[in-house]
Order: structure tokens, then C-alpha cells, then sequence
């Protein structure tokens, strides 16, 4: 008897545990190679991956977090950047979207413009203004204060943002930055905004956790991504870190 009270009352703290976690379907879009995979690979797993190759349709990572107390899961769809690799998915990456990152490469100014794109293709997928939106520019490391031209500045990106109601990060998925770099902003040496990936991922989960509704999302039932095409990617594990 006293063994089932004690069976039930455990099957009830996990049952509560269960209920408490909630969990956020993130997408991650942006060109190809500005390091979408890198990045969510980062804040899964807490490492840069050795040889990252292109994504085909979607992989899948999640993390979970503890915000104020709660459970929070966030589930990051790394979505392929090559047009030829996401056409058949593209309305899967959008169904039941509870925030997107937005990640260009710091310095390849082609990846920032094509943020346009990227905001016509959410707008073509009726993603609402309510979603919070988070822009990311990745590859933080490799900025070369010698070739601001042929960069995207950081009041590029933040008018950007400013622009189209999202947060902004700079970051690099390689090498933690440090809080402030020194950079030159014309005669004057000037701080980057530099932050860590953990940074990006504690704001999404942070924003997410003031959701009042109860979030789900449909996991896929047959693995940890989705594949089209047939190539073989054989040093990029599928797999989900929680
Ligand atoms: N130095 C540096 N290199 C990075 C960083 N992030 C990614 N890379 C490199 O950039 C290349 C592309 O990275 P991926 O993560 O595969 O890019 P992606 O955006 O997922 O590309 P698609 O799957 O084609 O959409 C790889 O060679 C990475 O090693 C970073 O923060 N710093």
C-alpha cells in the first residue's frame, strides 16, 4: 500500500514536471553557410562541429532551459539556406512558429542583404508580427577591423533591427567572443557589441517564457530531421542534446 502512494505521488511529480515544461518551436533561417548549423550546434551541445556540412531540408536540436523557476524547451529547426535543399519544406519550417532567427555572416555584406528575402518568405508564410524575431550576425571572430568595407557594421544591423522590431546579437559560433572588443570606428578606437551564443539563446527563452498561452509543437515522429534529396552528410550527427 504504501509502496503504491509512493508510486502514485512520484508518477504525480513527474506527470507536474511534464506539464511544466513547455516547449518552443525556434527556426533558424539565413543564407547558406553564414552558419546556421554551427550556431545551433553551439547552443545545443556546447561545441563548435568539426566538419559541418550543408543542411538538406531541416535538422532539429533542442535545449532546455530554466527560466525564473519554469522549464523551457526550445526546439531549433536548423533550415537549409541552398534554395534547392528547402523548396519542398519551406510551409513545414513555418507551421506552428513561436520565434525565427534571422543569422547573417558578419562578413559577407551579400548575407545581410538577403535579409529582405528572408522577411518576404516569413511574410509569404503568414508569419505574424507577434513572433518575436531575433537577428543574429554570426562569425563575430573573423571581423577584421581593417576591412570595415567589406563587413556589416554594427549600426548597419542595429537600424535593421530596429526597423523590423527584433533584437540584435553579434556573436560567433566558433570562438566566444569577449563582452567588448576594441574595433575602429573611423579615428576612435570603439567597443563591438559582442556576445556570447548563450546570450542569444537565454533572450529567446527568456522572451518565449512571457508567452501566455501553453506552447507544443509536433515533433517529428521519425527522427531528429527531415531529409529531401540524397546526399549524404556522414559527419553530421542528428541528434538532439536533451
Ligand atoms: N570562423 C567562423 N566560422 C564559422 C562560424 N560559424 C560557422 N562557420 C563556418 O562557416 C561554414 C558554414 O557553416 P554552416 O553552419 O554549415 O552554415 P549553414 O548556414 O548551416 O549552411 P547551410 O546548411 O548551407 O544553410 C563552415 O565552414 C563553418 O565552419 C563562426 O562563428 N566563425
Amino acid at each position: 500500500m504504501e509502496s503504491s502512494l509512493e508510486f502514485s505521488s512520484s508518477l504525480g511529480s513527474v506527470s507536474s514536471l511534464l506539464t511544466r515544461c513547455r516547449t518552443f518551436k525556434v527556426l533558424v533561417i539565413g543564407d547558406s553557410a553564414v552558419g546556421k548549423t554551427c550556431l545551433t550546434h553551439r547552443l545545443c551541445a556546447g561545441e563548435f562541429p568539426i566538419r559541418p556540412e550543408a543542411t538538406i531540408g531541416v535538422d532539429f536540436r533542442e535545449r532546455l532551459l530554466e527560466v525564473d523557476g519554469e522549464k523551457i524547451k526550445l526546439q531549433l529547426w536548423d533550415t537549409a539556406g541552398q534554395e534547392r535543399f528547402r523548396k519542398s519544406m519551406v510551409q513545414h519550417y513555418y507551421r506552428n512558429v513561436h520565434a525565427v532567427l534571422f543569422i547573417y555572416d558578419v562578413t559577407c555584406p551579400a548575407s545581410f542583404t538577403s535579409l529582405a528575402a528572408w522577411l518576404e518568405e516569413c511574410r509569404q508564410n503568414s508569419l505574424g508580427q507577434e513572433i518575436p524575431r531575433f537577428l543574429v550576425g554570426n562569425k563575430s571572430d573573423l571581423r577584421d577591423p581593417s576591412r570595415t568595407g567589406r563587413q556589416v557594421s554594427q549600426e548597419q544591423a542595429t537600424s535593421f533591427a530596429k526597423t523590423h522590431g527584433m533584437v540584435f546579437f553579434e556573436t560567433s559560433a566558433k570562438n566566444p567572443p569577449k563582452k567588448c572588443t576594441k574595433g575602429r570606428r573611423g579615428d576612435r578606437e570603439a567597443p563591438y557589441q559582442q556576445d556570447n551564443v548563450e546570450d542569444v539563446i537565454t533572450a529567446v527563452a527568456a522572451k518565449l517564457k512571457k508567452q501566455k498561452k501553453p506552447s507544443m509543437v509536433n515533433t517529428p515522429m521519425y527522427g531528429g530531421s527531415f531529409k529531401i534529396g540524397n546526399k549524404k552528410k556522414p559527419d553530421k550527427d542528428q541528434w538532439n542534446c536533451c
